[in-house]
Formats: C-alpha cells, structure tokens, sequence
C-alpha cells in the first residue's frame, strides 16, 4: 500500500492522490460546533459488552508506524445500536511533548491533548471487519476525548508496556484488563454523526460515537505516549519519532452532529 503520513510530501493535503475517499464527502473528523448540534431524545445510552477483560486474557499491543493499538477480543461488542458492532481494536492520536494538542475531533475549536477510538465493525451484516470497513453501514468508532490531568491508572495498565513496541511493527503481548475504565464515566452523553476513517483509505463509513466528556492522563503519562514511540523500523538508521498523527477537522459540509444530551 501506498505510504501516508500527517505532514510532509505525503501528508494529509496529499492523501486523496492515493486514496479518493479522503478527498470526498463525509470526512472525519470534524470541529464539533454548538450552532451544528440538535438533540435527539431517541439517542439512547452506549451499552458496552464484555469490556472487563480478564487479566488470563493475552492482548496485542502493537505500534503499526501510525499509532499504538491494541488488539480487542470478538466477544467486546455495543449492545446498544440497531446492529451489533463488535470491537476489532483501539488505538490513539496525539500531539507532542511540544505542542500537547493532538485530538482529532475538536468541540468548538477547542483542541484536547489526545483521542482514543475503539473501532468496532456490524458484525451482524458482516463476517469479518475486511468486509465491513467500506460500508456505509461497517463501522462504528468509540472517540475519547483525552485531557492531561490526574493520573490514570486504567491507561496504566498498557501505557508501561510501550517501551517494548518502541520501533514499527513490534510487538508485546499484554494481560487483559477492563477496557470500560478507559470509557469516560457517563456513557449516556455522547456527540454522533456519519462519518470516515480518519486514516486512509479514508472509507465513510463510520457511525462516530463522541462522549462528550474527556478522560484525564498525567502529564507523565501523556509524554510516554507522546515520546516514547517510532514510525520507523528498528534497523532504520534514523529514527524518525511518531507524534502529531492526527487528521485535522474535516469540512462538515451540511452535517447535523446529534447529541444525546440537552445542556
Ligand atoms: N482513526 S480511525 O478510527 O478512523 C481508524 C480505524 C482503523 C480501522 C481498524 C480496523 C478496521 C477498520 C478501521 C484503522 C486506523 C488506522 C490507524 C493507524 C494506522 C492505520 C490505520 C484508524
Ligand atoms: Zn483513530
């Protein structure tokens, strides 16, 4: 596949050369703006299945050259939409130790330290998530909004393995743990709309889910992430550091943002 990155000659501005879909509608993410939103009283609460994974589960938490993520068992599932959506992964976006700014949704311009996305594909339409990532129906992405602030222990929990996937392409086996402590508290207060992959191919085909309320990570914890990583391969003789790797709001066009929640 065709390399992208977040700047350079082949930054996002580029991406559509490659990958049309970035350069068409739908795009994700977006600058959640107050005059876009309406309340939908039929928006019920996320209902998340079997989050609270075992520490006798093994996960995989890998740096792909884009991100850190980590692999999710097929029995986590939302419960909640009008199909299953079962988890496949999660992984983050942020900034720099420089420039801690790096969400990829924004509310009313206000940008946050980092994102978190549990990506989840219609497992009731579709066999696999290869099949499910290009229907306007496939996916539906869990955004968290991330601020720097008290320590999280939840995050702990995968953010002390990181420097064992330090290079592209490693990675470490870690012990399961309760997904749902990486979940603001209130599941029921939440910004959604129809849109995209924030990467390419850029497929709109995401039924994004916003909560409205951030999570907090120490500053500590935000420059591990933030610092520890590399889009590079180990044996490459420079090192080129993964940080930024986020998408900038999208045009939204005529979208509506629904929220679940009146004031
Ligand atoms: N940011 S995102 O949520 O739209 C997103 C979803 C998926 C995704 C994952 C599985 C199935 C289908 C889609 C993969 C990425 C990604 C991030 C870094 C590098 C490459 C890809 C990003
Ligand atoms: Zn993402």
């Amino acid at each position: 596949a065709a390399k992208w990155t977040y700047t350079g000659p082949e930054g996002e501005h580029h991406w559509p050369k490659h990958y049309p879909y970035c350069g068409g509608a739908f795009q994700s993410p977006i600058d959640i703006r107050s005059e876009l939103l309406r309340f939908d009283p039929t928006l019920r609460p996320i209902e998340v299945q079997n989050y609270n994974l075992s520490p006798n589960e093994q996960l995989t938490l890998g740096n792909n050259g884009h991100s850190v993520q980590i692999s999710l068992p097929s029995k986590m599932h939302i419960s909640s939409l009008p199909h299953r959506y079962t988890a496949a992964q999660l992984h983050f976006h942020w900034g720099s130790s420089s420039r801690p700014a790096g969400s990829e949704h924004t509310v009313n311009s206000k940008q946050y330290a980092a994102e978190m996305h549990v990506v989840h594909y219609n497992s009731d339409k579709y066999p696999n998530m290869s099949m499910a990532v290009d229907k306007s129906d496939g996916l539906a992405v869990l955004g968290v909004l991330i601020e720097v602030g008290d320590f999280n222990p939840a995050f702990e929990q995968f953010l002390r393995f990181i420097s064992g996937i330090k290079y592209r392409d490693q990675r470490v086996q870690i012990s399961g743990f309760n997904i749902r402590a990486l979940l603001p508290a209130r599941l029921d207060e939440y910004y959604r709309y129809d849109g995209s992959l924030t990467t390419p191919p850029c497929y709109p085909s995401v039924l994004w889910t916003v909560f409205r309320n951030p999570v907090t990570i120490s500053r500590k914890q935000f420059l591990s992430l933030a610092t520890a990583l590399y889009s590079s391969h180990a044996q490459d003789s420079s090192p080129v550091p993964l940080n930024g790797n986020y998408r900038k709001p999208q045009l939204a066009d005529s979208r509506v943002v629904l929220v679940s929640f009146k004031e």
